[in-house]
């Protein structure tokens, strides 16, 4: 692999009982790595972390070569890097190019000209050239979340980590927001919080699965779905012995787990094998 820019060792977290970050251990490099794991995974908590939200209990990381352990590790972790949110804090009243330019004051951009070219740049870059002027409330869904992306990107952060960016966009939308997501990891690193499988099989060189706090699966989308090979066949009726199954559009069923001699088997895509790792992680599969 190449020179991680973001690595993390033995990081732990706790929220009274529930231990939503346990032992995790990561090296990333530039380019998207998607993250994926279902509801309470720790995902959010992981990236919350990662970006100096909460501290965790145990463990430590290193963002560009800047550890967070002291203040002003902290706050060279935070200029390089950009974050959105799963529930981006917007002000309604806000036009796109006032929330870019308060999230680009945030950040300490000082030189009123420079950070209105800056945030200019960003919402070109995500196609809203047009719409700087327009009141957050009045945009749709997807051109909200592109005013989002643009406040993460706004003063061209090295670490960016979006969390769950795509949820709720239709599939046109987040098409484009994909493309979007692959242009912002073109030499930079960037954390992809998703739910969608295509996400990943889409944008990301690498890809993270968590469950229960835990990393069970770190390398690249190829070996995921790899991890399924010979482990996807077709029936007539449900097969008992699959660890997952269901019916498929056209009546046959697509079962998960040890064929049986004879099975006819399906090539395996990225979401067979993401689901037979939560299986193996001890997980309920919803089938
Ligand atoms: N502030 C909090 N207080 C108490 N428990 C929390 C808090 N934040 C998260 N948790 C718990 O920690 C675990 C991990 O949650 P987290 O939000 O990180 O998961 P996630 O993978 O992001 O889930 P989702 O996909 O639903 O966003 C869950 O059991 C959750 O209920």
């Amino acid at each position: 692999m190449t020179t991680p820019t973001v690595s993390a060792t033995g990081l732990s977290l706790s929220y009274g009982g529930t231990r939503a970050l346990d032992d995790v251990a990561l090296r990333l490099s530039a380019g998207v790595t998607g993250l994926l794991g279902p509801n309470g995974a720790g995902k959010t908590t992981l990236l919350r972390v990662l970006a100096t939200a909460v501290p965790a209990d145990r463990g430590a990381f290193t963002v560009l070569g800047h550890d967070p352990a002291d203040a002003a590790g902290r706050q060279s972790v935070r200029r390089a890097l950009g974050y959105l949110p799963q529930t981006p804090g917007f002000h309604p009243d806000f036009t796109a190019f006032e929330f870019v330019d308060y999230v680009a004051i945030l950040k300490e951009r000082t030189d009123r000209g420079a950070r209105h070219r800056e945030v200019r740049r960003v919402l070109d870059q995500v196609g809203l050239a047009d719409a700087r002027g327009k009141r957050i409330k009045k945009l749709s869904g997807g051109m909200r979340q592109r005013v989002a992306l643009a406040a993460a990107l706004v003063g061209d952060p090295g670490f960016v980590v979006l969390d769950e960016p795509t949820v709720g966009l239709d599939p046109e939308q987040r098409m484009r927001f994909r493309e979007l997501i692959a242009q912002a990891g073109e030499g930079r690193t960037v954390l992809l919080s998703t739910h969608q499988t295509e996400d990943v099989a889409m944008l990301c060189h690498r890809v993270l699965v968590m469950a229960g706090g835990r990393v069970r699966f770190d390398g690249t989308p190829a070996d995921l779905t790899d991890r399924a090979a010979g482990r996807v066949w077709s029936s007539a009726e449900r097969d008992p012995g699959a660890r997952a199954g269901w019916r498929t559009g056209t009546g046959t069923f697509r079962n998960l787990g040890d064929p049986p001699p004879g099975a006819d088997l399906l090539p395996p895509t990225l979401e067979d094998g993401y689901l037979l790792t939560l299986d193996e992680a001890d997980t309920a599969v919803t089938a």
